[in-house]
């Protein structure tokens, strides 16, 4: 028996690992994993639980018993905590600065593990993320690692907010980014790093489509191989 493909694509805030893998689950046809998403949803519960973020002990049973659920809407994935419909919340830059502190704690991690790898299923997956290749899916088939340049990725966030309506600063969004590449780097477990056997694409001068032609042409020719 063939085990299930897995394509991983990891990397910083912003670099496009979102907007990727959505596209590349769409061509193939695959699942598609945000654990980034079941990082903030966490975020999302230790807030409304008024638990302090460096509170392994109380978050841990909070990550394990994390009730949420990603639904299909169209195009958009509507993401469900404890009933309540979190999809636009948890996307602000507060909850991804609290999801990155909640996720230094190495028993979180460890808590969230088997949840992120129930989601490899028939035909394949899609995952997205900081440490898909180095940790929840060391066999990937195919590991791609999606940098840009700090400066381009805060552009793009600062567009994306602001399509959103959102009251942005792009000074304050270049500081905000930098701290967390600086938390998610250096922190004890599952630091972020590029797999040894990842491809890394730099997309600083790439537009969406050449990223994808580029990420297509890798994971055509690996999935050739397999
Ligand atoms: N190669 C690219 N060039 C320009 N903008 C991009 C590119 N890739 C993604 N974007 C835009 O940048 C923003 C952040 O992308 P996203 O996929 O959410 O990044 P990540 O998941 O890595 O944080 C989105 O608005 C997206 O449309
Ligand atoms: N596999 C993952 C995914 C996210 N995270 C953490 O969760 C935070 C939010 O992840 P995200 O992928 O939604 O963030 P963006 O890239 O969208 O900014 C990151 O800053 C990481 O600290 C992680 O530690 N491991």
């Amino acid at each position: 028996m063939h085990p299930i493909p897995v394509v991983t694509v990891d990397g910083p805030s912003g670099a496009g690992k979102g907007t990727l893998s959505s596209l590349l689950a769409k061509k193939l046809g695959w699942h598609f994993l945000d654990s980034g998403a079941i990082y903030r949803v966490l975020a999302v519960a230790t807030l409304h639980h008024d638990l302090p973020v460096d509170d392994e002990e109380s978050i841990v049973p909070l990550a394990t018993g994390l009730d949420v659920c990603f639904e299909t809407d169209g195009d958009v994935i509507r993401i469900i905590l404890e009933g309540e419909d979190v999809t636009d919340d948890i996307r602000t830059e507060q909850v991804g600065a609290v999801a990155s502190k909640v996720a230094a704690l190495p028993r979180v991690r460890e808590a969230l593990l088997r949840r992120q790898r129930a989601f490899q299923h028939e035909p394949g997956l899609v995952a997205d993320g900081r440490d898909m290749g180095t940790v929840v899916f060391p066999g990937a088939t195919v590991k791609l690692f999606l940098t840009a340049s700090a400066e381009a990725r805060a552009q793009r966030r600062y567009e994306q907010l602001k399509a959103k309506g959102m009251d942005v600063n792009i000074a304050r969004l270049l500081t905000d980014i930098k701290a967390r590449d600086e938390r998610d780097t250096n922190r004890s477990v599952a630091p972020l790093v590029p797999a040894e056997d990842a491809e890394v694409i730099d997309s600083t001068d790439l537009n969406i489509d050449q990223v994808f032609d580029k990420a297509m042409e890798v994971i055509s020719s690996r999935l050739n191989d397999v």
